[in-house]
């Protein structure tokens, strides 16, 4: 690869609180190290579509405190195809455009693992930002942090009238094939039991638990669902605990995208902030295919190869575990 002289910022996937303080750093990073920079709007829509803007400094003016991505986000379904890749390709190299600083989950990551093998001549660095905390390589994605205090807010006035009612109930959260917002989001408002995506619960261990814990005069009970559990959603696990629980009045929640909105956490400021710098320098130090993360509160560089491989080391066992015993 030649001298960088031009990058390209997008966001990808779902949406996550932390995308626009990482977007900031990117711009001014860049600027600072005389680099253009463009944005892409749309994700991967907006290399086919051609959809991209020279970004100035201010262009990231008091977008700190935004949810949501200013640079727009999308499933780009023709970014999966050889020819929606060329196409994105042609429009890069017409633009002068050299680097992409790509932000998403661990869908965008192999999307840019895809096209980087393609056109190793446009280097690649990810951003992990994704409310599902879903990658390897980083112990934090963007979006994580807000999402799970958004979730334990709504669990917390649950709660109140869940007791003062006597009731059982059933609240579903986001998290397809991951578990981390169910776990976590658990253990800092208390609930009873937490159904993951990554490890089967069995039903009839569930109603045991609810029958002990109301044998144990508890007023009310909440089950976590994350939305990909192997039973289903929260109406069809509540469905079939019913049948065989008669002892409360049960309800079910879905929260739904409320979990993806509001404006970041100081922790998901600092992080996008964090991330955002390191990848630019990671372009600048002449990296590519390789995602920016935080290990152990420092910030690292991992191949996305590693970085899209399992992450079920985020479901310590040690939560795992005391999340069962500290709800008795
Ligand atoms: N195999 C692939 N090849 C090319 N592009 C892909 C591939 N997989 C995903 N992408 C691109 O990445 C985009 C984002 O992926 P996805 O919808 O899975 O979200 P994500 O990045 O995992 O974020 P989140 O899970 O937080 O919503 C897809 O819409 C598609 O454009
Ligand atoms: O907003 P959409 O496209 O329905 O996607 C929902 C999915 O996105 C995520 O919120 C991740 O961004 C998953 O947890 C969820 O399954
Ligand atoms: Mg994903």
């Amino acid at each position: 690869m030649g001298k960088l002289s031009k990058i390209g910022v997008l966001t990808s996937g779902g949406d996550a609180p932390g995308m626009n303080p990482c977007i900031r750093a990117v711009v001014r990073t860049a600027i600072y190290h005389k680099l253009g920079v463009v944005g892409v709007k749309q994700g991967y829509q907006g290399l086919i579509d051609n959809d991209m803007y020279e970004m100035t400094t201010r262009s990231v003016s008091n977008i700190l405190d935004f949810g949501g991505t200013i640079l727009k986000t999308a499933r780009c379904a023709d970014f999966r195809t050889d020819e929606g890749m060329e196409i994105a390709y042609r429009n890069l190299k017409a633009k002068g455009i050299d680097a992409l600083v790509v932000i998403g989950g661990d869908g965008t990551f192999t999307g840019a693992l895809r096209f980087s093998k393609k056109y190793p001549d446009i280097a690649v660095i990810g951003v992990p930002g994704t409310i599902d905390n879903d990658l390897g390589g980083t112990d934090y994605t963007l979006g994580f942090d807000t999402a799970t205090n958004t979730v334990v807010e709504a669990l917390d006035k649950i709660r109140d009238t869940a007791d003062a009612h006597d009731r059982l109930f059933f609240i579903e959260v986001m998290g397809r094939d991951s578990g981390c917002i169910a776990l976590r989001a658990g253990i800092s408002a208390g609930a009873e039991a937490i159904m993951l995506p990554e490890k089967e619960t069995a039903i009839t261990e569930l109603v045991e638990s609810l029958k002990a814990g109301e044998h144990n005069k508890k007023s009310s009970s909440i089950v976590i669902v994350a939305e990909g559990d192997k039973h289903g959603g929260a109406y069809d696990v509540a469905q079939i605990v019913k049948e065989q629980i008669k002892i409360y009045d049960v309800k079910v929640t879905i929260l739904g995208h409320l979990q993806r909105g509001g404006s970041p956490s100081a922790f998901d400021r600092i992080l996008g902030s964090r991330l955002g710098f390191a990848a630019v320098n990671a372009l600048i130090a002449g990296e590519t295919q390789k995602m920016v993360g935080l290990r152990g509160n420092s910030v690292a560089l991992t191949s996305l190869e590693e970085a899209l491989k399992v992450h079920e080391f985020k479901l310590e066992d040690d939560l795992m575990q005391m999340m069962e015993i500290l709800s008795i």
